[in-house]
């Protein structure tokens, strides 16, 4: 299958990598100096260093090349950051797409629209057009180590097909309809490797990790109800799955986030030295306006964003949740 992943960061290299296996695919990137650099050095040194871009991979800054690669029978990825897709799909618009993926993971800032509903506002609902979530780090997928996936549509042609380019011995494609419940669990999971972050940070202990990562589940089921996604999907890969990996994992941007915060780093110089977006900084601000605008309660969120953006002390956030009125386990 022709494939073109839009977005050369770690994540679009990475699925790159892995789709080369068995399909012909372009890795755009909007720097050229840096693509054409990654062309001849077969590797994205600034992205994903020291993992080699297969033969039939071939990476360019070039759109229009690019965007006819995917046209017809052939699948567009979109790899960017939230804030990335809407400039990207309105680049797309002159082009007469047929089915399109993206990978990001959040609610876009400005408007508090998850990414299936930005890509309907901006190309229509004439495509087939899909999520493709789940807990994966970069790094494990570039290396062809084990890695469980979902996509999320309500075409089972484009299900269809993303399994076909797809899935294979080392990545399985699980198929799901549930769009909200897919992007509400990885949006939300980004805020709340943050919040474990924090708490492994200030040496809280796994106790309380766990209680953080529980009741984390709880917001994302609150948040996906109100919006209209299915509890069952928060018991699969892209809810509980994607929840463990960046709640535990140490090569997660946001978790690491948390734990710089807990040594009293500034925003500012955290997201710098990252070098990769960390989607959970500007989800949080949506997320809690999102929820009060809702009436659903979402405290560790509103936590997290105190600490992230009202100067409140990453120990006086744990204070706060802690000292929370005792009431009835719900989920
Ligand atoms: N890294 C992972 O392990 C991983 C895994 C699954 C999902 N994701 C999600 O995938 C998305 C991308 O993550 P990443 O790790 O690749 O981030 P990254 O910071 O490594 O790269 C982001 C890429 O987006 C590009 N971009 C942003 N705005 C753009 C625009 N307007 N036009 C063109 N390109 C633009 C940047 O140039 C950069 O190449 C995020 O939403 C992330 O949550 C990441
Ligand atoms: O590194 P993070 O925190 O952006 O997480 C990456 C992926 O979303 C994990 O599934």
């Amino acid at each position: 299958m022709k494939i073109t992943v839009l977005g050369a960061g770690a994540w679009g290299t990475a699925l790159a990598i892995s789709l080369a296996a068995k399909n012909q695919v372009i890795l755009w990137g909007r720097n050229q100096a840096a693509m054409e650099a990654a062309q001849v050095a077969r590797e994205n040194q600034h992205y994903l260093p020291g993992f080699p871009l297969p033969a039939n991979l071939q990476a360019s800054a070039d759109f229009d090349l690019a965007l006819r690669h995917a046209l017809d029978d052939g699948l567009l990825i979109i790899a960017s950051s939230v804030s990335g897709l809407r400039p990207i799909l309105q680049q797309c618009k002159s082009y007469p797409l047929k089915n399109v993926v993206w990978l990001c993971k959040g609610f876009e800032e400005s408007t508090r629209l998850l990414p299936h509903q930005v890509v309907k506002q901006e190309l229509g609902d004439q495509i087939l057009a899909g999520a493709l979530s789940g807990p994966s780090f970069a790094q494990e997928v570039a290396q062809g180590l084990p890695c469980a996936l979902t996509i999320a549509s309500s075409s089972n042609t484009l299900c269809r097909m993303v399994v076909d380019a797809a899935h294979g011995p080392n990545l399985r494609i699980y198929s799901s309809d549930d769009v909200v419940g897919v992007e509400v669990g990885g949006a939300v999971k980004n805020i709340l490797a943050i919040a474990t972050g924090v708490a492994d940070g200030l040496g809280l202990g796994l106790n309380a990790r766990a209680a953080l990562m529980t009741r984390g589940l709880a917001e994302i089921n609150r948040l996906s109800t109100a919006l209209g996604g299915r509890l069952e999907t928060l018991m699969g890969l892209t809810g509980v799955g994607d929840l463990i990996l960046t709640c535990t994992g140490n090569l997660s941007r946001n978790r690491k986030v948390g734990l710089a915060l807990a040594e009293g780093k500034s925003l500012d110089l955290i997201v710098q030295e990252l070098g990769h977006v960390a989607e959970g900084v500007r989800c949080a601000q949506a997320v809690k306006a999102l929820a009060h605008d809702l009436r659903i309660e979402m405290p560790i969120t509103d936590a997290v964003a105190g600490v992230l953006f009202e100067q409140v002390a990453a120990r006086e956030m744990i204070e706060r949740l802690l000292s929370r009125d005792a009431k009835a386990e719900s989920i």
